[in-house]
């Protein structure tokens, strides 16, 4: 499932984001892939102790462990703490797919079951860029205004084109889902939204809360702690 999540951030917050990392001491972004990655990566990463991309990765990740739409999407067990790229002058990230165990820092390991860029930046602020993205519907083309997120399967080949002028920063992260397969979530992604509006006209109808105790059942059979 690839899903457009509009507004985590205000626009207040994204300008001090930006404010904040375009003072940022940014490296080149292979020290954080593999062999296969390494070859197609072509942009600059903040480096991921650097204390400022702790403080926003950790305010992303506040924001996003409360909101019902991530929540409901993503069903996040673990998330990586963000880290922040930065594609100019051509840079582009070839097609590859994400590695499928990652260290987490603190010694725990961490499946990456859902991909999700978060964008900093605008459409206009730079040409080119677009997060593309396979499935067996062919290439999604993604980009977003800024404090918008995208999330993918992680088991998404994908690619960002080249950035041919200006910028484009943006989060990305990784999360664990309890549900680690994309059909699954996207059942009961589709299940708990139609509970919502369900909710919003009849209130807690009793056909209301048997179809949530379905909801909690399937999560309960699919879930993995
Ligand atoms: O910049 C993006 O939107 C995606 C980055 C990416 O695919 C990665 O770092 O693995
Ligand atoms: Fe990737």
């Amino acid at each position: 499932m690839l899903l457009h999540i509009p507004g985590v951030l205000s626009a207040e917050e994204v300008a001090r984001f930006r404010q904040a990392l375009a003072e940022a001491p940014w490296a080149d972004g292979r020290a954080t892939v593999g062999p296969q990655g390494a070859l197609v990566k072509h942009n600059e990463q903040l480096p991921a102790d650097h204390p400022l991309a702790r403080e926003l990765g950790q305010r992303i990740v506040q924001r996003l462990s409360s909101h019902p739409q991530f929540v409901s999407a993503a069903l996040p067990h673990r998330i990586l703490p963000p880290l922040f790229n930065r594609y100019q002058g051509g840079g582009n990230y070839g097609l590859h797919v994400d590695g499928s165990v990652m260290a987490m820092g603190d010694g725990q390991r961490l499946r990456s079951d859902v991909s999700t860029t978060l964008f900093l930046c605008d459409p206009e602020d730079y040409e080119g860029g677009e997060l593309v993205v396979m499935d067996t519907y062919g290439a999604h083309e993604v980009k977003l205004p800024a404090g918008d997120l995208i999330l993918y399967p992680s088991t998404s080949l994908h690619k960002v084109e080249p950035v041919t002028r200006g910028a484009r920063t943006c989060a990305f992260f990784w999360t664990q889902s309890l549900v680690r397969d994309d059909g699954q979530r996207a059942a009961l992604y589709e299940l708990d939204q139609t509970i919502q509006r369900l909710r919003a006209r009849l209130g807690d109808s009793d056909e209301v809360l048997q179809l949530t105790g379905h909801y909690h059942n399937l999560l309960r059979r699919w879930a993995e702690l």
